[in-house]
């Protein structure tokens, strides 16, 4: 009873701070002094020359080094305003200004799109660097944080403040440079992987990164809430996991609902009784299940899993022989993403592709892990609102909604919801055409690349040419997305191919005259062919429509077999009887049932993202251990104090053969050899952990305490080891005037590495989920033996 009122009394407390956090759009009462003061000190600041400009930015940073006061925030801001109006052509408007303030008190702005983010996240960036401090500013891709650095170099310049940027194919010298500047841009992924490369740096001289202090997101909710458990892998060449093309072939024979079953989400599959005994009899009647056979069961579970719930067109393609992961929160390839070993060798198996090479795991961190790292974060993008609680739940963030420059006109209509997917597909396709013929442009959001290519299909056949987006590469989608917005054009995308790329009516390249021929027809049509997971997928394709006040407009068309509500509200159904195309007019059932599903969905993807984080934090306590320790390793001489108190004796006799300097790199090349080799260890004894936690589970623990437990207690043992194993190596390897060779010693470093991201680990997303996956096929394998 005491316990019910606690729990009680919790909720209602959380239910009030929510209510308290709401975002709210920024009080411009409070901005109306500061604006104006910027503005009286602009006129005197543009008639500085841009010598004098560069020289006053100078004299700011003096004054700034201990932060912004209110005068420094109105000097930065009529600096940075008189810099992008000399370097741009650009004067930023005072949205654009009160975005950078708000990024510059350490928020998520949520600016609409077009409203010129990248401007006002330049602007906060140089006013964090006038303070001396370094930022990350952290894209979506390579492309965008080129792109970026190189269109905001001039404001940059003028106000004296030095940018770089990082790109997959930049050489460590050139990263080096880049995050030397006081602003580096760079794809989430590359300067993720930067972090894990500088993990295996055994001379600090290569590190290429400068400690972590301020990162400013874009795209901050896809980056921070979609993509915050996408793991960054770093792996070493080793044994490999080979897909078993035996199994393979047995599971591509096995029906679903006689041999195996999924769950309703479509996150699992596991054998029936009848299935297991099929897969027993095809591998020479062995029992699957005895504890012989452990490999030969992952390999079965990998590949039913391949072969039961992903499917080709939708979550990968295959292109050159190899399988492309697709990104389902972009609807778009994603180039350094694999799934784990085990998965990624059974989807290769099971399209009979060569298996790629996979590798030991030498260190991973996740996105959220990654951001974790700054003292700083910040962040803008289009759709904040909806997962303000999240960014406050995981980020201690809090969201700042800034108005637009120009009210939004664009005319968002109500759904037209079907019966059926074909009778929707029709008449969305009827009213792309209708629409076409007046010459309007057509952006058509699509779920995934099967989707986009059977409506590109549809509209050819009706007579209608579309560009499909969906698997080129960045800079190809920014170009097409850019002219969307010209007279006729007819775009069908993939969830957010090409985002951060401005749709401006007429064309990229369309002239005033463009502009308002296009605006005159109504400006961009959005058509979305149902509706995404999450309302803030739904927001996010809107919102490429009505751009600075533009004329335009946006539908969805749903349909109650949408994979969404068959998914999340299986039991939907209409209130009223359909019309004979198969449409249900202003229908408030089925559109509730609509929003249901999509709720369900959005709590889903919640918990998952919940339950991962109660994992992956513990393991990035412990990265950050080992990392302080490593750091120290790596810059000091700890190492060689450590074992020459360990073993003295060895120690006093390798002083007489070698300079201190040397002895000192020996010392610090054992250790770090120990320290990494036993953190890899570590990951894959805590990622066995995960696999079968759920079996730990079924003897009554806690699957996350349980987990907490055996991490601990791994853990609490490492550094002790990686003493004793350096002293043993002390003590054993060959060490003359050269140094160690730990080679010779057996002590192999990876030959060569790689990195990618994990896109989803099915084994380990949700343990509870795991859990019941379990006991359910438990029950059935015991039922269908018993
Ligand atoms: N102050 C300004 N004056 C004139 N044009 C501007 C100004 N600021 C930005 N722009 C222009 O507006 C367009 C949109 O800018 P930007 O791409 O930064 O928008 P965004 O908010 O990032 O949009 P998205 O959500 O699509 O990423 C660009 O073409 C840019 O050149």
């Amino acid at each position: 009873m005491a316990g019910d009122v606690a729990a009680f009394l919790t909720r209602v407390k959380s239910r009030f701070q929510r209510l308290l956090e709401r975002p709210s759009t920024v009080d411009l009462k409070k901005y109306a002094e500061v604006l104006a003061s910027i503005q009286w000190r602009e006129e005197r600041v543009a008639k500085l020359s841009d010598a004098e400009l560069t020289e006053a930015a100078k004299e700011l940073r003096g004054k700034a080094a201990k932060g912004l006061d209110a005068q420094g925030m109105v000097e930065l801001c009529a600096l940075g305003r008189e810099a992008a109006r000399r370097g741009l052509d650009q004067r930023p408007y005072d949205m654009q200004l009160v975005g950078a303030m708000e990024l510059l008190h350490g928020r998520v702005v949520e600016m609409g799109t077009g409203e010129g983010k990248t401007l006002a996240g330049a602007l906060a960036a140089a006013g964090y660097a006038v303070q001396g401090r370094s930022v990350h500013v952290m894209s979506v891709n390579d492309y965008l944080a080129r792109r970026d650095a190189e269109w905001m170099r001039p404001v940059y310049e003028l106000l004296g403040v030095s940018v770089g940027w990082v790109e997959q194919e930049s050489t460590p010298e050139q990263r080096r440079a880049a995050y030397r500047c006081e602003v580096t841009y760079g794809a989430v992924s590359e300067i993720g992987f930067d972090v894990l490369r500088d993990r295996l740096c055994v001379d600090s001289a290569d590190l290429v990164q400068t400690p972590p202090d301020v990162a400013l997101v874009d795209e901050a909710d896809s980056v921070l809430v979609d993509e915050a458990r996408v793991p960054l892998v770093m792996a070493g060449s080793t044994d490999d996991a080979q897909g078993d093309p035996e199994v393979a072939k047995i599971v591509r024979t096995l029906r679903p609902g006689q041999h195996y079953e999924r769950d309703e989400d479509n996150r699992n599959a596991w054998l029936t009784s009848r299935g297991a005994k099929v897969v027993e009899k095809a591998l020479g009647d062995i029992d699957l299940y005895s504890g012989d056979h452990s490999d030969r069961l992952a390999a079965v579970n990998a590949a039913l899993h391949a072969h039961a719930l992903l499917q080709r067109d939708v979550d990968y393609i295959v292109r050159d022989g190899k399988v492309h992961l697709i990104n389902t929160s972009r609807g778009r390839i994603a180039l350094l993403q694999r799934w784990p070993d085990g998965l990624q060798a059974a989807v290769e198996a099971k399209e009979r592709l060569k298996p790629t090479e996979s590798g030991e795991v030498l260190d991973s961190i996740s996105v959220q892990g990654l951001v974790g790292r700054y003292q700083r974060v910040c962040g803008m993008t289009g759709t904040a609102q909806a997962v303000a609680e999240q960014l406050r739940e995981f980020y201690e963030l809090k969201v700042s909604v800034i108005p637009p420059n120009k009210p939004c006109v664009r005319e968002d209509e109500p759904d037209r919801i079907y019966d059926t997917v074909e009778r929707k597909e029709a008449a969305l396709v009827a009213e792309i055409v209708a629409q076409h013929k007046t010459g309007r442009p057509i952006l058509v959001g699509t779920m995934d690349v099967a989707e986009s290519e059977r409506i590109a299909e549809k509209l050819t056949e009706a007579g209608v040419e579309s560009v499909v987006l969906n698997a080129k590469n960045d800079a190809q989608e920014a170009a097409i997305v850019a002219d969307a917005g010209a007279h006729a054009a007819v775009t069908v995308s993939t969830q957010m191919a090409g985002r951060g790329t401005d749709i401006r009516l007429g064309g990229a390249d369309g002239d005033d005259n463009d502009h308002d021929k296009v605006a005159d027809l109504g400006g961009l049509y959005v058509i979305a062919c149902g509706h995404y997971p999450s309302s803030r997928l739904d927001n996010q394709l809107r919102g490429r429509s009505g751009r600075q006040g533009d004329p335009g407009g946006s539908v969805v068309f749903a349909s109650l077999a949408d994979e969404l509500v068959v998914q999340y509200a299986p039991e939907a159904e209409a209130g009223s009887d359909p019309e004979d195309d198969g449409r249900y007019d202003d229908d408030v059932t089925a559109q509730r049932f609509i929003e249901h599903a999509q709720r369900v969905a959005e709590g889903v993807h919640l918990d998952i993202h919940r339950n991962t984080w109660r994992y992956t934090r513990l393991i990035e306590h412990q990265r950050d251990l080992v990392l302080a320790y490593r750091d120290d390793v790596l810059r000091t001489d700890l190492a060689a104090r450590q074992l020459a108190e360990r073993s003295p004796a060895r120690w006093k006799e390798l002083a007489e053969k070698l300079d201190d300097e040397m002895l000192t790199k020996v010392a610090r090349q054992i250790v770090l050899f120990h320290l990494d080799q036993r953190w890899s260890r570590h990951l894959a004894f805590l990622s066995d952990v995960r696999e079968t936690i759920h079996l730990r589970a079924l003897a009554r623990e806690t699957p996350i305490d349980e987990f907490h437990r055996a991490a601990i207690g791994e853990f609490r043992g490492i550094l002790k080891e990686v003493g004793e194993l350096s002293g043993e190596t002390l003590e054993s390897a060959e060490i003359g005037a050269d140094g160690v060779d730990l080679e010779t010693a057996g002590l192999r470093r990876p030959t060569s590495t790689w990195t990618y991201m994990v896109h989803d680990n099915p084994f380990d997303s949700d343990a509870e989920q795991a859990l019941q996956r379990v006991r359910a096929s438990m029950r059935k394998v015991k039922a269908g033996r018993s």
